[in-house]
């Protein structure tokens, strides 16, 4: 990562900051100007989204050009209806996302399966061989959209993941349990003990993501789990937490799965994600839905974000005083999980008067709201 500084100047402007203390005059006022200009761009290794949901159809070719505009490359989820299942259905699915590519960009979609009881651990063998698939997915049935072909009985696809484990094949994981007796806000902590777990002990060498984690329980256990384990953080639980889905009214366009949880929580995220430790990445989980699918008496789960990540990112890193940590988080972390190389160009941040987003996107099936973080966006890419 490159400050347009060097990252000596932000170190020490950060530890007088903390010490309460006036930066000292020693430079002509020009001089003090352009270092305070240079401070005002970062350039980072291209990031990368580990969890993206582009859909089929007319929101696949709306949204997809929002990703491609500043990411390299994005783990696709398979959750359509019907399920992307087979090696083949991931093939089919990958062209018609190449399809949507805007001329020029080098953005790569990355594939997954689908796990379902069904799987058959040779198609999944054959489409990581032939570089079509680069992890499969488990849902559990039910934890959330389009989950209803997902596993209800784990032994059942104790075949497929020791195959996984035999190549190398990551396993994402919603990482959640769906018993009516488990509270809503505990699912994703009782899933780790009950299942998670217990899955990994079973399967040793299984590489692990714990996608879109949500409580400080997860980023502990992701903390811990060693090289075999990582855990990817979506931009809207670094910034909500569920008195923005509850108070004063309810917020359908902040309403996702897993819910973001109490404030002590998103503090983990953040602390985890700004820490620079490698167990962390980002997958955005950008998941659009149409206005009236979210604003309904039935709402969906999902927060539309691809469009404003980065400016978002920046925000967050900025407060906690950890940009210099930022490329971890977005470029580096993920594809040193996944066993890639990092993107070989760069994405250039700058930091400006506030960045105005148009607040939906425009589809064929109909709007989509952007995520509104709820303070300004002073950095804009590019
Ligand atoms: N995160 C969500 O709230 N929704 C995702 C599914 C998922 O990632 O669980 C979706 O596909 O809409
Ligand atoms: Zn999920
Ligand atoms: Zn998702």
């Amino acid at each position: 990562m490159v400050f347009s500084g060097s990252k000596n100047t932000l170190g020490g402007d950060r530890a007088q900051a903390r010490a309460g203390a006036e930066p000292p005059c020693l430079f002509p006022t020009h001089t003090r100007r352009a270092i305070a200009d240079r401070m005002t761009q970062i350039t980072l290794r291209r990031p990368d989204d580990w969890h993206l949901h582009l859909r089929d159809g007319a929101v696949l070719r709306a949204v997809t050009p929002e990703t491609a505009r500043h990411f390299g490359r994005a783990i696709i989820m398979p959750n359509l209806v019907p399920p992307v299942v087979t090696g083949a259905q991931a093939e089919a699915y990958r062209e018609r996302i190449r399809a949507a590519i805007p001329e020029g960009s080098g953005f790569t979609p990355l594939m997954t399966l689908y796990l379902t009881e069904e799987t058959d651990p040779a198609d999944v063998a054959r489409a990581h061989a032939e570089g079509i698939v680069t992890a499969v997915k488990l849902y559990p049935a039910g934890a959330t959209t389009n989950s209803a072909s997902g596993v209800r009985d784990f032994d059942k696809v104790r075949p497929v993941l020791e195959t996984m484990a035999e190549h190398g094949i990551p396993l994402c994981v919603h990482g959640e349990v769906v018993d009516a007796d488990i509270d809503i806000f505990d699912r994703e902590a009782v899933f780790i003990d009950r299942v998670l777990d217990p899955i990994r002990r079973a399967t040793p060498g299984l590489r692990v993501v714990m996608e879109h984690i949500t409580t400080k329980d997860g980023v502990d256990y992701a903390r811990a789990g060693g090289d075999t384990l990582g855990a990817t953080i979506t931009t809207h639980h670094l910034v909500i937490n569920r008195n923005h889905i509850l108070v004063g009214g309810i917020k359908p366009h902040y309403y996702c799965l897993p819910v973001a949880k109490r404030e002590s929580h998103r503090e983990a995220l953040v602390a985890a994600a700004t820490s620079g430790d490698a167990s962390f990445f980002l997958g955005t989980d950008s998941a659009p839905h149409t206005d009236p699918n979210k604003e309904s008496a039935c709402g969906c789960a999902g927060c539309f974000t691809a469009t404003n990540t980065l400016s978002i990112l920046a925000e967050v890193f900025e407060a906690a005083g950890a940009l210099d940590r930022l490329e971890a988080f977005t470029s580096l972390n993920g594809p040193a999980f996944y066993g890639l190389e990092p993107n070989a160009d760069t994405v250039t941040l700058s930091k400006g008067p506030a960045v105005a987003y148009p607040p939906k996107l425009q589809t064929g099936d109909g709007p989509v709201t952007l995520f509104d973080p709820g303070f300004p966006l002073h950095w804009s890419v590019g």
